[in-house]
């Protein structure tokens, strides 16, 4: 540990101390030593005794900076993990991040781009447009066309900043995870691993303008998803330029209203194109929050999206995709022994798992729901109360699967406030069942045939040879069985003759003993004896050696 990072953990154990967190973990987790090291923090006090648990972690992760607000943001998505007022306490964390210098951001980007600003850019405007937890946001206009475009700059040092922090949570994690237990259902060490995954992700900014060309190309003439244009040349690991979009933020419902959005087709979209993106495209957004969605201003009654951030994508195996999309259909069914089938079959749940009892905790969690009308039902929830029972039966976690919860949560959400009569079963259980349709229907087989028809072409003229060396295969096999064969068949010969010899040559040498006991013919019993021992003597040597076949 170096100076830096013990006054970085000083100041970490500050604010924590300050918040009250250590009052947060039940007494019985804490041992001795917990109890020693909080004492010699003595004159660090809980300031904020009047405010409840969720609250003060809250506050605690905004005054420890950037890492800590994206980790908190991050955490109020695992709601497998999280009591639902947790959960909702932290999701309230905001890009509180004061702007930094402009200068700063000036000579960063003329850092990136290896020449001044106005050599590409004309009205670049020194105050930022945002200002978020990794990077900051200025507007500009290109100097070749005069189109407007904004330029996103990751804040200075943020890396390093990032990597001490993560090192310092990482060792926190273990630490905590050796006291809490392995068993235990937080499982801190494994929701760092999952954060540092997300953020290191976000570190690249030219990742990110990859994954908005790949969305942006996947939607080009959808007419329902607009992901701004990406200056290739100008983008790089820690400067982007992209096409600047005007929009209302998505959560400005007012506004929304107020222009005459069609806001019923708006909430069906975004649910459509949530399925779109996860199960035609199998590339999914996965930072959805307002400040990353905003709402066409053109022809409000048919309204697109325009998305932002494409720093954190998400995508699915095929398996995963069939399985999930079974998943639902099955809870709709209320078929649970399938539910059950599909997580064993699907490697989530280990496969000596107690189907029965898993089957009964699923009906346990999922009956209830139907309580309710038929387009009430969210899939997120549906998908968020199985994965919580899975835990409980040991699932491993599948973080693709926990970015696709969060996402279809938020999308759910976000529809029913934009449209709160909209059916969602209704939206996309077509979608789904075309889907399945076409995986397991001879569509799908005409498709698969399709696929890897390259493939077997390709593999075709080796065919022969292919057949010839399995059946020279075939023969080795068969000659070296009978090779064995002939081995164990002699071995249990030599078996036979040496037991039967050691048994003749104990009855003589038993039989010579009594002989002489009962003071009977000398030679005969010292012949006896001595005839028992020979044959011992050969049947020991003939007893088969412990071969292996
Ligand atoms: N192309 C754009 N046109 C107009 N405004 C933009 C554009 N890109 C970003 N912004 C503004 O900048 C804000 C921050 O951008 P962005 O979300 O990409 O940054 P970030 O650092 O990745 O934030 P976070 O990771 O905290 O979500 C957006 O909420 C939006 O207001």
């Amino acid at each position: 540990m170096t100076v830096k990072s013990i006054r970085r953990a000083y100041q970490v154990i500050k604010i924590a101390l300050n918040y009250g967190l250590d009052e947060l973990i039940p007494s019985k987790l804490k041992p001795w030593y917990f109890r020693l090291l909080r004492c010699s923090f003595f004159w660090l006090r809980n300031k904020h005794k009047d405010k409840v648990g969720g609250e003060r972690l809250k506050l605690a992760m905004q005054e420890l900076g950037p890492v800590y607000i994206k980790f908190g943001q991050m955490l109020s998505t695992r709601r497998d993990l999280l009591s639902d007022e947790w959960a909702e306490e932290l999701a309230m964390l905001q890009d509180r991040v004061p702007p930094f210098d402009s200068s700063v951001a000036k000579a960063q980007i003329e850092a990136e781009l290896g020449a001044p600003i106005e050599t590409y850019f004309d009205d670049f405007d020194d105050v930022p447009l945002a200002s978020a937890s990794i990077s900051q946001v200025h507007t500009a206009k290109l100097k070749s066309s005069g189109a407007e475009v904004v330029l996103k700059v990751l804040r200075p040092n943020v890396e390093a900043q990032v990597h001490a922090d993560l090192q310092l949570m990482s060792q926190s994690a273990q630490f905590l995870e050796t006291l809490l237990g392995q068993g235990n259902r937080l499982r801190p060490a494994e929701v760092v691993e999952d954060y540092r995954t997300t953020i290191e992700g976000e570190l690249n900014l030219k990742l990110e303008a990859l994954n908005a060309i790949k969305l942006r190309n996947n939607f080009l003439d959808s007419g329902s998803l607009y992901v701004p244009f990406m200056y290739e040349e100008f983008c790089f690991t820690r400067l982007i330029v992209m096409e600047r979009i005007y929009g209302i933020p998505v959560s400005d419902k007012a506004a929304l209203e107020a222009q005459g959005t069609n806001l019923k087709l708006l909430a069906e979209r975004g649910v459509e194109l949530f399925f779109t993106q996860v199960f035609r495209d199998n590339f999914f957004h996965a930072d959805m929050h307002p400040g990353n969605i905003f709402i066409s201003t053109e022809h409000p009654e048919d309204p697109f999206y325009i998305g932002l951030d494409c720093g954190i994508m998400g995508t699915l195996t095929e398996q995963d995709k069939r399985y999930l999309a079974e998943n639902f259909l099955a809870f709709f069914n209320r078929d649970y022994t399938r539910i059950a089938q599909l997580y064993i079959e699907s490697g989530w749940v280990s496969a000596d798992t107690d189907i029965v009892a898993f089957e009964q905790a699923i009906k346990v969690v999922c009956e209830p729901m139907f309580n309710k009308p038929l387009d009430e039902i969210s899939f997120g929830h549906v998908l968020l109360e199985l994965f919580r029972t899975a835990r409980r039966f040991d699932m491993v976690v599948q973080p693709q699967l926990v970015l696709l919860e969060k996402t279809l949560l938020y999308i759910e959400g976000l529809g029913r406030q934009l449209y709160p009569q909209l059916d969602l079963w209704k939206t996309a259980k077509p979608f789904l069942e075309g889907w399945m349709a076409e995986q397991i229907g001879p569509i799908g087989m005409a498709k698969k045939i399709k696929k890897e028809f390259p493939y077997w072409a390709d593999k075709l003229p080796e065919l022969p040879e292919l057949i010839y060396d399995n059946l020279k295969m075939g023969k080795n096999f068969v000659n070296s069985q009978n090779l064995l064969l002939e081995r164990y068949l002699k071995q249990q010969q030599k078996a036979h003759k040496s037991n039967y010899l050691l048994v003749t040559s104990a009855v003589l040498v038993i039989c010579g003993t009594i002989l002489f006991a009962q003071n009977a013919t000398l030679w005969a019993s010292y012949g006896s004896i001595g005839i028992g021992a020979i044959l011992w003597l050969f049947g020991w040597r003939s007893r088969p050696k412990n071969r292996k076949f």
